[in-house]
């Protein structure tokens, strides 16, 4: 019998792609709040990556992160959040039957983006606004349209980038 030498301890796909959605968050420049998205086909190939930010051409400098104040003046309606700019990244066609690891759980807008592109499971960490208006709207669309969501389940292994 031939015996694998195969490490042991590699890590899951979902760890994985988990794990460059919370990195893809690592660049939003949000003080509060940062989210990353990866979107994964079916077969697991990465096909496009986002995070929270303001628009090509809206500076981070200029526009307000402030989540207080007038409507104007705060960020909300400036935003861009990860998951559309992940779904609006993509270059290659279509989603259809895509998944998406998401490091907070979808929003209402984005709820509506993601049926409307196709994605069909939705892999979450956060659902820290589960209470909101905005999240049970969007747990109502995704379960209407079957979209399939859970949580993703933290291992005790440690994901470093340094080796
Ligand atoms: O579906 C979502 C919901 C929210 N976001 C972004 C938008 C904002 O930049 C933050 C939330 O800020 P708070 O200070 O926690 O209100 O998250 C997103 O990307 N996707
Ligand atoms: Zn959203």
């Amino acid at each position: 019998m031939l015996l694998s030498d195969k490490r042991q301890d590699y890590i899951s796909w979902d760890e994985y792609f988990m794990g460059v959605a919370m990195l893809s968050s690592m660049r939003s420049k949000d003080p509060n709040t940062q989210v990353g998205a990866c979107i994964v086909s079916e077969d697991n190939k990465i096909l496009s990556m986002g995070y929270n930010g303001f628009p090509l051409g809206c500076s981070d400098d200029a526009f307000p992160w402030a989540r207080e104040g007038e409507p104007l003046d705060n960020k909300y309606l400036y935003t861009t959040h990860s998951e559309l700019n992940a779904i609006l990244n993509y270059r290659g066609g279509s989603l259809e039957g895509a998944k998406l690891y998401v490091s907070l759980f979808p929003c209402n807008e984005c709820a509506k983006a993601i049926i409307q592109a196709g994605i069909k499971t939705i892999i979450y960490d956060s659902d820290k606004y589960a209470h909101t208006p905005p999240v049970i709207a969007s747990k109502r669309m995704f379960d209407a349209a079957g979209v399939r969501y859970y949580k993703y389940e933290h291992t005790d292994r440690d994901i470093c980038l340094h080796v």
